[in-house]
């Protein structure tokens, strides 16, 4: 592939990307994300994911999710909405769909995905969702393949998703992520030390934020839903997997600065969001 000039993400992406809200502004203009996932034992990545779309200005989040977890949902971000049921419904009034945070690959994780993958909204797919798409013959892989949709994959995913291995990725993270992106087309967010993202126009970009406490479960949940609120708002695929990348790791980064990596949880990230959104930290 032919080389590309690597854009750094950096904090001027905030201001140019993220206006001053109108003082007339409403809920409806920005955006209602939907969470589908937390099979059973899984709840807490659905829940994370939800969590940090509330916390990054999505004017409304769903969550569909078992109903075991309804209620922890509920005692976590009561600003959330949330059921097991009437998935269609939901679907109907989302305008961004997120699949995949412990979504699972048994009949009801699949079932749903494929009720998101039939809606034509914006689409985000993580963790399981990506699991199934890499079991998928390339030829269904093909017929699924759409510039509105977002793949987040760590280098384990990225290597399902291409049939080689994680070392393969790690090897040539540039080669891989613009694998991805011509591939399954939309935008490839490549998760890791320096994530790299590739968009449907060959534009790429990288991160030099984030730091290795952030190599702990749920991480990942909470950037989906970081980037799925961008997306909300009304942000190009791109463009919120390259900002909500970034908010991601320099909230990790800020953390890490105070409290040290080891022990640096997933849920941590979440208070830091708000001050880094609005340009105060
Ligand atoms: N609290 C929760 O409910 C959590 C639920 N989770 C969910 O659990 C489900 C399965 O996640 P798992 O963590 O088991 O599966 P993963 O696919 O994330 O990891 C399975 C294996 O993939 C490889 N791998 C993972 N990250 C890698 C990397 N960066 N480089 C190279 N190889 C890598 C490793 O061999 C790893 O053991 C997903 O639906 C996920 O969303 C996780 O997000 C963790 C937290
Ligand atoms: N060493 C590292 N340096 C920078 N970022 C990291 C590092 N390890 C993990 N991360 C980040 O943490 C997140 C981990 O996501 P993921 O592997 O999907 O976790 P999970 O599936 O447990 O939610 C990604 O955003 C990744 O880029």
């Amino acid at each position: 592939m032919s080389p590309t000039t690597i854009q750094p993400v950096s904090a001027h992406w905030l201001n140019r990307l993220l206006p001053a809200r109108l003082p007339q502004a409403h809920k409806g203009d920005f955006g209602h994300v939907l969470v589908l996932g937390g099979d059973h034992g899984y709840g807490g990545a659905a829940i994370m994911a939800a969590q940090s779309a509330a916390h990054c200005g999505a004017g409304l989040v769903s969550l569909f999710t078992r109903p075991e977890h309804v209620s922890a949902m509920l005692c976590r971000q009561p600003e959330v909405m949330v059921s097991h049921q009437h998935i269609n419904d939901m679907i109907t009034r989302a305008t961004v769909l997120l699949a995949g945070p412990g979504l699972g690959l048994c009949s009801w994780g699949t079932a749903l995905l494929a009720q998101a993958l039939a809606s034509d909204k914006p689409l985000l797919l993580d963790a399981d969702a990506l699991n199934y798409l890499a079991a998928l013959p390339q030829a269904e892989q093909q017929q699924l393949k759409r510039d509105n949709w977002l793949l987040t994959p760590h280098p384990g995913e990225a290597a399902r998703l291409l049939g080689c291995s994680s070392a393969d990725i790690q090897h040539d993270r540039v080669a891989a992520v613009q694998q991805l992106q011509q591939r399954f087309g939309g935008t490839v967010l490549l998760k890791g030390h320096t994530s790299l993202i590739a968009g449907p126009e060959r534009q790429l970009a990288r991160l030099d934020c984030g730091n290795p406490g952030m190599a702990g479960g749920g991480m990942g949940d909470v950037l989906s839903g970081i980037i799925a609120a961008l997306l909300a708002q009304g942000l190009t695929g791109f463009d919120a997997a390259a900002l909500g990348g970034y908010l991601h790791g320099t909230a990790a980064d800020q953390l890490a600065a105070v409290r040290g990596e080891r022990g640096l949880l997933a849920t941590a990230i979440l208070p830091h969001l708000q001050p880094l959104l609005n340009g105060k930290s």
